[in-house]
């Protein structure tokens, strides 16, 4: 099977890039970018300049285009600032010789310039103004030169530098486009990571406080929305200090990312689990009926509770959790009710001697 285009496009990007280089990802992949797109241009201008029989101006984009793949060679070895400053450097001089010598400046080839001026503002680091700020003068120094210098090419007859002009626009728009649409891209996916980031909880892998409130809110919504039955639970692991205490707070970390996890596969994809504080946790399951969700809780419990975890030291610790949950009625006004008044079964439970599920009302 082919691989997909995002997937061609992802292993061009990342080419050479390893994983220690993180905090300079984007920049990098830009200059894997350029690189490419300079391979296509050079290649373009050879076939270009063959059909022309202008063979030494094919050996000067052949030299150009062995210089864009050892850059990437020089980028797979983590010459990354090196290959950064070959990039518009090499640029430059084929578009200036290309205007003055091989086009003509009447062929506007000089405004692909511009996308030196992209590629200066895309990889160069906010650190790094000076180099940013020396590419772009030097592209408009060399663009002036080009514009002052009307140069006839001696490459091309009368009427082709309209059609010169009209592919330099063309490209230039493409680059451009390519350009803007990888750093979208590229936000977006930065964007998704710290979405993540924000709603997860980092010890136990599940949802945090924030993130299960405003499930909590969504699924209420949704319940009254559509006349569903929603059941909110609060669990709480018993005596969990005393495993703290006992144990020490590795063990207790230990058990509530091992317990979160047991709980998590005794939960359908539809229900929503999150770490609500210390060893407490919400669940919200939606379409569910209170004795539906009485039933699906005991059997957690029970699972946890045969549930032992062993420590690195081998200490075996056992594990309860009692459990408080109430549906929503006409009687809940907001969601916060109905999980106060899974607070208020959950404390039953806890004052009935721990390791069991209440629910209120009650239903026996
Ligand atoms: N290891 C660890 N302990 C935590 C974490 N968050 C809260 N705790 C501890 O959890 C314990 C909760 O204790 P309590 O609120 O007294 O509850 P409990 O001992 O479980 O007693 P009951 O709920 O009444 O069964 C406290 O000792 C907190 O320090 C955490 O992230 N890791």
């Amino acid at each position: 099977m082919l691989p997909s285009k995002q997937n061609w496009l992802d292993k061009l990007l990342n080419f050479g890039i390893s994983e220690d280089s993180a905090s300079n990802l984007n920049y990098k992949q830009v200059v894997n970018l350029a690189l490419a797109l300079l391979c296509v241009t050079d290649i373009g201008m050879m076939l270009v300049f063959a059909v022309q029989h202008a063979f030494q101006v094919v050996a000067f984009y052949a030299a150009f285009l062995a210089l864009s793949l050892f850059g990437f060679y020089l980028h797979s070895r983590h010459y990354f600032s090196l290959v950064k400053l070959i990039v518009p450097l090499s640029t430059m001089v084929q578009i200036v010789v290309t205007s003055l010598f091989f086009f003509g400046v009447d062929s506007d080839f000089q405004w692909l310039f511009i996308t030196v001026a992209a590629y200066a503002f895309t990889a160069f680091r906010p650190d790094e103004k000076v180099l940013r700020y020396s590419v772009i003068l030097l592209s408009i120094s060399l663009f002036s030169v080009c514009e002052v210098f009307p140069v006839t090419g001696v490459h091309l007859s009368p009427s082709q530098p309209g059609v010169v002009v009209v592919l330099t626009f063309l490209w230039t728009l493409f680059t451009l486009s390519v350009v803007i649409s990888v750093v979208i891209a590229r936000l977006r996916k930065v964007n998704d990571y710290l979405r993540i980031l924000a709603e997860r909880d980092e010890l136990t892998g599940l949802a945090n406080r924030r993130k299960v409130l405003t499930d909590a809110v969504k699924m209420y919504t949704e319940a009254l929305f559509y006349h569903q039955p929603c059941v909110f639970a609060i669990l709480d692991l018993d005596h969990f200090k005393r495993i703290n205490d006992t144990f020490g707070h590795d063990a207790g970390d230990l058990v509530l990312s091992q317990i979160s996890s047991v709980m998590r596969s005794c939960l359908n994809e539809e229900d929503a689990i999150g770490r609500y504080g210390g060893e407490e946790f919400v669940v919200i399951m939606r379409n569910t009926t209170l004795k539906e969700a009485l039933e699906k809780m005991d059997q957690l419990r029970e699972t946890v509770e045969n549930t032992y975890i062993t420590t690195e030291k081998g200490i075996v610790i056992p594990v309860t959790v009692s459990i408080g949950l109430a549906a929503i009625s006409r009687h809940t006004k907001r969601y916060e009710d109905v999980l106060s008044l899974a607070d208020t079964a959950l404390y039953q439970a806890k004052k009935a001697g721990r390791n069991r599920v209440v629910s209120q009302p009650s239903i026996v």
